[in-house]
């Protein structure tokens, strides 16, 4: 089993009936004021960008009107006037140009900004959740809405900044000139505003629906290709490379299938609102009144040359307005996951500890608040930085959230004083790893207590209790790539060379270390695939053991050493729990003889706890184990003699 980064792989696409689809995606979409708050600390520079924008109106309006005065004027033969339009129209254009930059620099500046933020906001909560979410939830899936739901949301956003205040300014100086030339033309003009924005929210409803279902099909591809890329040797060992590319073609399509369905509403929406509404009706409609008013001598050519040109810019700018509506009920359905994960609030076993405390103190009238968004006010996690190291279990009973009814641990009782070395064996699933598990307050007991130095795990400081009480060695330990020194460092507050290395003297991690190609600078690799399996356990146990913590879990630590290695690794393991707590799980039982106790465990429960000699004579589970083992062991020795005999038969 894994220990720190235990994860299983459950498909994150839940099956459930029509109805229940329905209202899980109701769910799932963000609501306006979730992303309008989400832009609150870029309002100054996004207030810079409208005041650049308000600024430049007049001069970007002016355009069509300098253009048809100067038609008009060339029409009616006054050059003057032709000559004097022209030269504004360069002018109010070079103006534009330059307010134009400061536009669009400042909006996409707020975006980035805002990216920024969401990805680093995200990526925190995601690494802030309890176990059992991250046990249920796949890295794919979680990388998914990292990458592809935090883009497509930018790039929604960046319709909704850069577009839609532009636009709503732009739209009321065009209305309002239209309006200021002639009512009755300026009424033609806008009779399409009605139909069109119908249309665009029933669009947009769509849109929002189908844009959570795209991400949803684009996260479970993401989970299945991360799984695979990761599991690659196992992939290739296991021949399963054709099985894996058609999961994931499967599950491709069915995203795919989602964005033809994007592109058709899409098409049909710009076929009605652009090309035949705005495209076609609108200047047919102002050509056939406009014309018949200029016959009749009661409007101006140039001021029908005027409607048709801002007629052209009112529907570039109406587009965009409806746009960036859409866009915006687009983002709040692409944005869902990831606003339903900011707003989960991790139910860690130290926030759950806090939140009853909270109660209580609030129950015996003792504070104020117990408001939970206000951190001030509540009850302060244990920081320690120095500890005894005695661990204990009050009749602990436990269920992994992802089986509630099996029951993994039953009523453990366990007394391990400081300095003491406890051994721990049974067989395989019997509930070996779950008790650090529940140590390290990765989770919650379902009933009684697990108690470090007299207080419950939960009420330690996290960061306190994982680098300075406890150190741990995992079965398949993983690390992080990078060299064996930064592994050694990692998580530790401590940056400096000199410092880590004299703490792996110390602990006499060099001795077994000595063999690395190049010593703590050599490359591990992407969770240490540049090492063999023994290598990557004496990283994990100098990394452990660097930390000088009070309590050492070993859960089959030294199991992928050979036995040279091994009597290496014993050597300076042997130094370095000296004087420090040690709960070490293994298999072997030849090297658990000269612990102080022996915890025997079997189907989630302590059977027989005592000193070697003692279960012996007890002649218990433990004794069976042992006859077992022995009995095994001289099968193996018997074996290299029985070969030959065999062969020269
Ligand atoms: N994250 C998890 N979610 C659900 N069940 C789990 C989880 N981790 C472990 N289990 C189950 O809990 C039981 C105990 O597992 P545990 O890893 O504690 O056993 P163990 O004694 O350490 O076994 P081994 O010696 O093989 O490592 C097993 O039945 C296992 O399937």
């Amino acid at each position: 089993m894994e220990v720190v980064d235990g994860r299983e792989s459950f498909p994150c696409v839940e099956e459930e009936d029509e109805e229940g689809a329905t209202k899980e995606e109701e769910e799932n979409v963000a609501s306006w004021a979730e992303l309008f708050g989400l832009a609150r600390p870029e309002l100054k520079w996004i207030g810079l960008g409208c005041v650049a924008l308000l600024v430049r109106l007049p001069f970007s309006l002016a355009s069509p009107h300098f253009q048809s005065e100067a038609i008009g004027a060339a029409i009616n033969g006054k050059g003057g006037k032709l000559r004097c339009n022209v030269i504004l129209l360069v002018a109010t254009g070079a103006v534009n140009g330059l307010l134009d930059f400061w536009n669009v620099f400042l909006f996409d500046f707020s975006k980035a900004r805002l990216l920024r933020r969401l990805r680093v906001r995200l990526f925190s909560a995601m690494l802030r959740q309890d176990r059992t979410y991250l046990d249920t939830t796949t890295s794919g899936w979680l990388a998914s809405r990292l990458v592809a739901d935090t883009a497509e949301m930018g790039n929604d956003l960046t319709w909704v900044f850069r577009w839609s205040i532009e636009s709503a300014v732009r739209i009321s100086g065009i209305v309002a000139y239209m309006f200021y030339r002639d009512w009755r033309l300026a009424c033609v003009a806008v009779a399409v505003v009605p139909p069109c924005t119908a249309a665009n929210y029933a669009y947009g409803v769509w849109l929002r629906r189908n844009a959570a279902r795209v991400q949803a099909a684009l996260a479970a591809a993401g989970a299945a290709s991360t799984e695979a890329l990761a599991s690659s040797r196992t992939v290739a060992a296991c021949a399963a490379e054709e099985f894996e590319i058609a999961r994931y073609a499967k599950l491709v399509l069915a995203h795919y299938s989602l964005s033809v369905a994007q592109a058709i509403a899409q098409a049909a929406y710009y076929m009605l609102c652009y090309s035949i509404l705005v495209g076609a009706c609108v200047p047919a409609a102002l050509l056939w009144v406009g014309g018949r008013e200029v016959a009749k001598g009661d409007v101006k050519p140039s001021v029908l040359i005027a409607f048709m040109l801002y007629q052209g810019q009112l529907l570039e700018y109406t587009g965009q307005l409806l746009n960036s509506f859409t866009a915006m009920l687009k983002s709040s359905g692409s944005g869902g996951e990831v606003f339903k994960l900011l707003r989960r609030a991790p139910r860690t076993p130290h926030a759950n500890y806090r939140r009853h405390h909270d109660h209580r103190v609030h129950r015996v009238g003792l504070s104020s608040s117990c408001d939970d968004s206000d951190d001030s006010t509540r009850t302060p996690l244990l920081a320690a930085t120095a500890f005894r190291g005695e661990v204990e279990f009050r009749n602990v009973s436990f269920a992994y959230a992802a089986r509630p009814g099996q029951a993994v641990l039953r009523d453990i009782t366990l007394h391990a004083p400081p300095a003491s070395q406890t051994a721990v064996v049974g067989a395989s699933g019997s509930g070996k790893s779950t008790l650090f598990q529940l140590v390290l307050a990765f989770y919650e007991p379902t009933a009684g207590a697990v108690l470090l130095d007299n207080a419950p795990v939960a009420s330690y400081d996290p960061a306190s209790l994982r680098t300075r009480a406890l150190g741990i060695v995992g079965q398949e330990p993983v690390l992080m790539d990078g060299t064996v020194l930064d592994n050694i460092l990692y998580g530790s507050s401590r940056t400096d060379r000199e410092v880590a290395v004299a703490a792996a003297k110390v602990a006499r991690a060099h001795t077994f270390l000595a063999d690395l190609p190049d010593g703590y600078d050599t490359k591990v690799g992407e969770r240490g695939a540049f090492l063999s399996g023994g290598q990557k356990q004496r990283v994990a146990i100098a990394r452990a053991i660097a930390r000088n913590p009070a309590v050492l879990l070993l859960d089959e630590a030294t199991s992928a050493l050979d036995a040279e290695s091994r009597a290496a690794v014993d050597e300076a393991l042997n130094a370095a729990t000296r004087g420090r707590t040690t709960l070490a799980i293994t298999h072997n039982l030849a090297a658990v003889r000269d612990a102080d106790a022996i915890v025997v465990m079997d189907q989630g429960a302590i059977v027989e706890v005592g000193a070697h000699q003692d279960l012996l004579d007890a002649r218990g589970l433990y004794a069976t184990l042992v006859a077992t083992d022995r009995r095994l062991q001289l099968v193996k020795e018997q074996q290299p003699g029985e070969r030959p005999a065999g062969n020269s038969r």
